[in-house]
């Protein structure tokens, strides 16, 4: 078993034992709380830059397959885990956790205590990090220090080149008489891709939407000559802060002249659209387990999460927004729907993946919402 080590920017040093792939790799560390769901946490676009530390206790039980992936690839910088499960059990399984890090480049440590890393990071929030297999603990020191991640635009490494259609329903195993109500036929929506997570395309299927994806650097020009009814903005990594203030301003037309809806980086790209502030949460909600109050109704639904940025609520309602969905941990803007316009978004994902299924509904008034408007 080959030694890693993890390191911090406050100083402080974990000694584990390396998965994945030899080599270093520095990032912002964050904790994630799901308890299943690795493979999707590991293939979320929304992660570049990232250094995910999962909190449950044992990952890669049930392998890793070929239909769970939300990208092409793995986008975290490096995974961390107490225990990487050396055995797998699963029908759908096709490797294990190491074999996939390890065929991916990903570098990872396991056997370090990560309560004590998590309840670190929960006292100082997100902190910058490094992990190696080398013994040169300073060249880390230096390299985690020499890193950024605040007002990067990390769009571009993940968006896709080239617009594509995409036409695959929900996978059901498991879920056979999962209804989703089919609201639109013959209604195409172009999704900006600032990182999407398929299982958000496949949502918008099932709702009867026909998807064009677009790059994330696209025109209200570019947008038009698809001939949309809606627009959807996606998910995605980095600080939204970092975004170039010409495209934010080429959103802002598309924005204003589609129904449109956003998920959590696109919820942040509406608000700064219209000049809401968006700051930067001291460790922000990563997992399965956050608990979400929809204004309007007082219903509760437990929600999928990951995020590091918010909307800013005073900021949100001075630009002509209200407020649909709280944070009950912590009171922060989870939704907001402009007064006049049709534009709605959440700061959480409906599309769980991993998580529970409890907003899906909100698929599906994004569709009544469009079916109204056009
Ligand atoms: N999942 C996302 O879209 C994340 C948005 C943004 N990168 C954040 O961390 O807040």
């Amino acid at each position: 078993m080959k030694r890693a080590i993890l390191v911090l920017e406050t100083g402080d040093v974990f000694e584990g034992i390396s998965i994945g792939k030899d080599g270093t790799t520095v990032g912002e560390v964050v904790f994630n709380t799901a308890m299943s769901g690795y493979q999707e946490i590991l293939t979320d676009p929304s992660y570049k830059g990232q250094i995910v530390n999962m909190t449950y206790t044992q990952i890669g039980n049930y392998g890793l397959n070929d239909e769970d992936n939300e990208s092409d690839r793995p986008f975290v910088e490096g995974f961390v885990v107490k225990e990487a499960s050396v055995i797998h059990s699963n029908f759908r399984a096709k490797e294990t956790l190491n074999e996939y890090l390890k065929r991916h480049s990903i570098v990872g440590i396991a056997e370090i205590d990560t309560r004590k890393l998590t309840k670190l990071l929960r006292v100082k929030g997100s902190l910058r990090g490094g992990i190696t297999t080398e013994d040169n603990i300073d060249s880390l020191k230096k390299a985690v220090e020499n890193f950024e991640i605040v007002n990067r635009d990390l769009v571009q490494f993940v968006s896709t080149k080239e617009p594509y259609e995409f036409n695959d329903g929900l996978f059901r195993f498991g879920f056979e008489n999962r209804k989703i109500k089919k609201v639109l036929s013959s209604k195409r929506v172009v999704v900006l891709d600032f990182g999407v997570k398929r299982n958000i395309l496949r949502y918008l299927i099932e709702v009867g939407f026909d998807v064009v994806v677009l790059p994330a650097y696209s025109t209200y020009n570019d947008v038009a000559s698809f001939n949309p009814d809606a627009v959807f903005l996606s998910n995605g990594p980095g600080d939204p802060r970092g975004i170039d203030s010409k495209w934010i301003e080429e959103y802002r037309k598309i924005i204003t002249n589609y129904p449109s809806f956003g998920i959590c980086f696109g919820h942040q790209i509406i608000a700064r659209a219209f000049g809401v502030d968006v700051y930067k949460m001291k460790f922000g909600h990563h997992g399965g387990n956050h608990p979400v109050k929809e204004i309007e109704s007082d219903n509760i639904f437990v929600t999928a999460q990951n995020h590091n940025y918010a909307a800013d609520e005073k900021s949100l309602l001075e630009k002509g927004f209200k407020i649909t969905y709280k944070n009950l941990n912590d009171g922060s803007v989870e939704g907001m729907m402009h007064k006049e316009l049709p534009v709605m978004s959440v700061q959480f994902h409906p599309e769980a993946s991993p998580g529970p299924h409890d907003a899906e509904g909100i698929f599906e008034n994004f569709a009544t919402m469009v079916k109204e408007n056009c």
